[in-house]
C-alpha cells in the first residue's frame, strides 16, 4: 500500500491544468497569466475631502488667509485649469483643477460670504494646510504597467474590483472543473420524506459532497444515486462523461465487500487505476484512475467521513492542479492536550480550532473519530493531519491544521473560555 505523499505524487504526474481560455472576468476563474495594470488607480489627482481645493506651494497656507472662490468641482466633472490665488470649492472624488494642490476640508474654512445661491464666494482658512494635503495622486494606488495579480491568483470579490477599477474585461484563466458525483448503495434513500425500510439509511454523503464540490470551486454537474449494479454504475458514468465532467466521484463499493465492484467496472471499460488504497485513516480503501476518455476518477469509500477525507485531501489537492493553483500548506497550531497517535497509518481528525482567552488559538481532538460518526464532523471546523510515524504528542505539540475547504481558509468562531 502506498503513503500518502506517493499518492500525491502521483496526482501531481497525472492532473494537466485545464486548457488557458480568454475568460470574462468572473469571481471564481484562476489566472493563469500575471495581470499587469495598462491604466493607473487612481486615473487623476482628485479630493479625499469633500473642501476647498487651493494652490499652496510648498510653503503650504496658513490658518486665517482668506481666498475668493472660483466655483464648484464634483466628482464626474471634467479637469479644468485653475487661476493662481483662488480656491475651488471640490468634493470628494472631484479632479483637482490643474495648478492646485492641496483641499482643506469644509469643516476647517469660515465662509464669510455667500452667492444669493448658497455657494461660497469668499473663505477665511481656519487650520494650516500643508502642500498635498487630502489630495489623491494619480497612480497611487497602482502604475501604469504594474504587476497586480499573479498567475495562480484566484478571482475573488477583491481581485474582481480591482480589475473593474483597472477596466479589464477578459482575463486568461481556467475556468471552474466540472465534476459528477454519483453515491452507489441500494441501501440509500434520498427523499427525506420517505419513510426508511429494513436496513435502508438516508443518503448523507450526496448532499455533503455536492456542498463541499461547490466550496471547492467546482461546478456540479451530475449527481446520481446508483444501486449496487455494475451496469447501472457504467451507464450513471457515460451521462456524467456526456455532460462534460472532468472530475468523476463516487462514494462506496470500492473496498473488500462481495458488492464493491468499483475497481472491477472501471478495469470493465479500460480505466487505467493510478492507486487503490493508501496507507491514511480514515478513507483508506481510495481509489485513483483515468477514464479512457481522459477524465480523472476518484472513488471514494463510502463511509462518510472516510469520503469527507477523500474530497478534501485527494479531490482537493487535484482540482488545485486542473485550475493551476499552488499547492496548500497546512497552518501550525498548539494541541489543546496531549494525544497519543497510535493508528501506524497518516491520520486525519476531526478537529476543532478554538481561540483562548488571550485570542491564542488551539487545536482540538474531537471525540468520536469513526468513520461513520458524523455528528462531531458537524461540529469540526478544521481537519488535523497527523503523518506517520506514531507518536505521544504532548499538549502544545505543533501540529498541521487544514480548513474545512481548500477555498474556505480556517473559519474560527466562539471560545472555549
Ligand atoms: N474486510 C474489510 N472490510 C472493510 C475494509 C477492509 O479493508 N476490509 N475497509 C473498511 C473501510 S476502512 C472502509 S472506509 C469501508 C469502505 O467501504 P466502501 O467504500 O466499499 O463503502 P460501502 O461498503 O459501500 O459503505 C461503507 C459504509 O458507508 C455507508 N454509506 C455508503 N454510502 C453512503 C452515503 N451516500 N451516505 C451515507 N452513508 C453511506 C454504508 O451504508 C456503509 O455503512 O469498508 C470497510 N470494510
Ligand atoms: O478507512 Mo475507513 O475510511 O477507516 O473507515
Amino acid at each position: 500500500m502506498i503513503g500518502y505523499n506517493d499518492a500525491l505524487a502521483i496526482l501531481r504526474n497525472v492532473c494537466r491544468p485545464l486548457p488557458v481560455q480568454r475568460l470574462a472576468c468572473a469571481p471564481g476563474l484562476v489566472l493563469a497569466e500575471d495581470v499587469f495594470s495598462d491604466a493607473a488607480l487612481p486615473p487623476f489627482d482628485n479630493a479625499a475631502m469633500d473642501g476647498f481645493a487651493l494652490c499652496v506651494g510648498t510653503a503650504g497656507a496658513a490658518a486665517g488667509s482668506c481666498y475668493p472662490v472660483a466655483g464648484a468641482q464634483a466628482a464626474g466633472d471634467a479637469g479644468l485649469q485653475a487661476q493662481p490665488g483662488v480656491a475651488w470649492e471640490i468634493m470628494t472624488g472631484a479632479r483637482m483643477p490643474e495648478g492646485l494642490d492641496a483641499v482643506i476640508p469644509v469643516e476647517q474654512v469660515e465662509v464669510l460670504e455667500r452667492a444669493s445661491d448658497g455657494r461660497a464666494l469668499r473663505i477665511r482658512l481656519q487650520a494650516d494646510l500643508p502642500q498635498g494635503q487630502h489630495v489623491r495622486r494619480a497612480g497611487e494606488d497602482v502604475a501604469r504597467g504594474e504587476r497586480v495579480l499573479t498567475a495562480g491568483t484566484r478571482i475573488a470579490a477583491p481581485q474582481q474590483m480591482l480589475l473593474a477599477a483597472l477596466g479589464v474585461a477578459e482575463i486568461a484563466a481556467r475556468r471552474p472543473p466540472r465534476v459528477a458525483l454519483l453515491n452507489t448503495g441500494r441501501e440509500l434513500v434520498d427523499d427525506p420524506m420517505q419513510p426508511l425500510a429494513s436496513g435502508q439509511i438516508r443518503n448523507s454523503n450526496g448532499p455533503f459532497l455536492a456542498a463541499r464540490i461547490a466550496d471547492a470551486g467546482a461546478v456540479l454537474v451530475v449527481r446520481e444515486t446508483v444501486a449496487d449494479d455494475p451496469a447501472d454504475f457504467l451507464n450513471a458514468l457515460e451521462r456524467a462523461l456526456a455532460a462534460g465532467a472532468d472530475v468523476l466521484l463516487s462514494t462506496g463499493a470500492v473496498s473488500m465487500g462481495r458488492y464493491d465492484f468499483v475497481p472491477d467496472a472501471l478495469r470493465q471499460i479500460g480505466a487505467t487505476i493510478h492507486f487503490h488504497k493508501v496507507r491514511i485513516r480514515p478513507g483508506k480503501p481510495v481509489l485513483f484512475a483515468t477514464l479512457p476518455g481522459g477524465a480523472l476518477f476518484f472513488g471514494l469509500p463510502g463511509n462518510p467521513v472516510s469520503s469527507a477525507v477523500g474530497l478534501r485531501f485527494f479531490v482537493e489537492p487535484a482540482l488545485r492542479m486542473l485550475t493551476g493553483l499552488p499547492p496548500e500548506r497546512p497552518l501550525k497550531l498548539p494541541l489543546s492536550a496531549p494525544y497519543g497517535k497510535r493508528q501506524g497509518v497518516r491520520v486525519h481528525l476531526k478537529g476543532r480550532v478554538m481561540p483562548d482567552a488571550a485570542g491564542r488559538l488551539w487545536a482540538q481532538v474531537l471525540p468520536g473519530q469513526e468513520s461513520f460518526r458524523i455528528a462531531p464532523l458537524a461540529w469540526s471546523n478544521a481537519w488535523i493531519v497527523l503523518d506517520e510515524p506514531d507518536g505521544e504528542l504532548p499538549e502544545g505539540a505543533l501540529v498541521d491544521v487544514y480548513g474545512l475547504g481548500h477555498l474556505l481558509g480556517l473559519q474560527v468562531e466562539g471560545s472555549c473560555a
